[in-house]
């Protein structure tokens, strides 16, 4: 099969480069299978947090002792459950014997047509585990030594008072040092303080903060995900399983109307009955992390040009088909597709109006298409399109499968005119002619692997291109 190296290792580059930078890597749940699947950019980064260089997933499961595997699949089958969004901090020790903490990261996302599974990203937040070890440390001396005065302020009161601003100062001083936003509530959730650093990130000054509800902070999917989070910690005081500390992450709005993504860490403050008289906490700004998992995903997954679906995730899809296949009995259709003539555009009119038709290309094949089949750029000019739920009867998914294929290959073979826009120059049209070559094949169920299954789709494309191109082969299996 043709491939385009070129592409490929950009990306493969690239997103090395952000996992390298951003420390962060991607995965994806299939709840059918209980099995995580890790990109293997991913599998590295995962590599060198355990310190083992060999199969990394199962280092890291190892690495998280009983405990940590129990608790991480009993979060994934949660979320799964619950269709909701998580994060869970795993610790676990390496194979060098040091210790490490991993963020987990996840939602549900249609991981293919028709399947629900979760997807996220890992991270290594074990030195901002370390920081924060180190804030609740100095935040308890304050609080102790704080408490010590006011044990004492019955006999020195005027002594004590004077000890009491000092350390408020201190604790000042402190806050506006750090680069995250300390803040407390009053148990309706009215700021009652809020850290300088916050006018630094969302340019409100803190007078205009204290008093205001905090939803007037975030935006609705905010509200709606800190509103599901206090109705979990309500029953789970109820049920006598309440967590002190809650970890989430919302979108904050700024004076100037630019949203900006906040992991926050919020602890109840509680009356010598243990009510709940408010909360503090703290925000740590992670817009950025966020556009780095963003990235991550796009890179991992997604063909920059077309946007289209990789090769790394087309085999995946058609793995889930496969499994698909075999359990509703129906054929699915594999088929590879060459575009013809295509070089001379390049070489007439340069790369990026090659660009251009490979753009316009894709957006036909989708139109071809149900939104539960997928449309893959393989590199080049080369594209796979699966077509699932086909007939569980041979020549009848076999003819359904035709029929797509020949709209496909009168859509492909339509005149293409292509708007270029060359900096400082008037725009012009681009005339070109070109068709695409269509290897199929027809599959059922766990009959063959993905390996054959692009095989057989090569080997009829080519059948196809020698046949004087523009035209459609079936793999033919006798
Ligand atoms: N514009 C552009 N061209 C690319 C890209 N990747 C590969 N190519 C070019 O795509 C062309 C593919 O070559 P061929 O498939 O042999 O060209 P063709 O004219 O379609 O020939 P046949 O397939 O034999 O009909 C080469 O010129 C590559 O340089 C890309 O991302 N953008």
């Amino acid at each position: 099969m043709k491939s385009n190296n070129c592409t490929e290792s950009v990306e493969g580059r690239q997103l090395d480069i952000i996992q390298r930078i951003g420390g962060i890597g991607y995965w994806e749940y299939d709840p059918a299978e209980r099995a995580i699947f890790l990109p293997e950019a991913s599998q590295g980064l995962l590599a060198s947090i355990t310190g083992s260089p060999v199969n990394a997933w199962a280092s890291f499961m190892q690495a998280l002792g009983n405990d940590g595997r129990e608790r991480l699949q009993a979060v994934l089958d949660q979320a799964t459950a619950n269709h909701l969004s998580f994060q869970v901090d795993l610790q676990l020790i390496g194979s060098d014997g040091r210790p490490a903490c991993l963020a987990f990261r996840g939602a549900q996302v249609d991981l293919a047509p028709g399947l629900l599974g979760l997807a996220g990203t890992f991270s290594d937040i074990s030195e901002e585990k370390r920081r924060e070890a180190d804030h609740c440390r100095i935040n308890a001396q304050l609080q102790a030594q704080l408490d010590g005065q006011l044990a004492s302020m019955a006999i020195e009161r005027s002594l004590v008072a004077k000890t009491i601003s000092d350390h408020e100062a201190h604790f000042i001083l402190l806050t506006e040092d750090v680069a995250d936003v300390v803040w407390k509530a009053d148990s309706s959730l009215h700021m009652t303080y809020i850290s300088p650093v916050d006018q630094r990130l969302r340019g409100y000054r803190a007078d205009e903060v204290l008093g205001r509800h905090m939803f007037e902070m975030l935006t609705e999917e905010g509200i709606a995900t800190v509103l599901q989070i206090m109705a979990q910690r309500r029953q789970a005081e109820l049920d006598g399983k309440a967590d002190e500390s809650i970890t989430f992450e919302v979108q904050h709005r700024c004076k100037d109307g630019r949203l900006l993504w906040g992991e926050v860490q919020s602890r109840p403050v509680r009356d010598a009955n243990g009510v709940i008289t408010g909360y503090h906490g703290i925000t740590r700004e992670t817009t950025e992390r966020r556009q780095l998992e963003d990235q991550v995903r796009e890179l991992a997954f997604y063909d920059p040009l077309t946007k289209l679906p990789n090769r790394r995730l087309l085999g995946d899809r058609l793995n889930q088909s496969i499994v698909a296949s075999q359990r509703k009995d129906s054929h699915c259709a594999l088929m590879v597709l060459d575009l013809d003539n295509f070089k001379p555009l390049n070489d007439a009119h340069g790369h990026l109006v090659g660009d251009l038709l490979l753009i316009e290309a894709a957006h036909r094949l989708k139109s071809c298409v149900r939104e539960i089949d997928t449309v893959a750029r393989f590199g080049g000019d080369e594209f796979v399109v699966l077509i699932s739920d086909l007939s569980a009867n041979r020549p009848e998914a076999m003819e359904q499968a035709g029929v797509v294929a020949e709209k496909i290959r009168i859509c492909l073979s339509a005149p293409y005119l292509l708007k270029v826009k060359h900096p400082s120059q008037t725009p012009e049209t681009v005339a070109h002619r070109s068709s695409a070559s269509i290897g199929a094949v027809i599959y059922l169920g766990q009959q063959a692997n993905p390996e054959e299954i692009f095989k057989w789709a090569d080997a009829a494309m080519y059948q196809a291109k020698e046949a004087g191109r523009n035209a459609i082969r079936f793999y033919d299996e006798g």
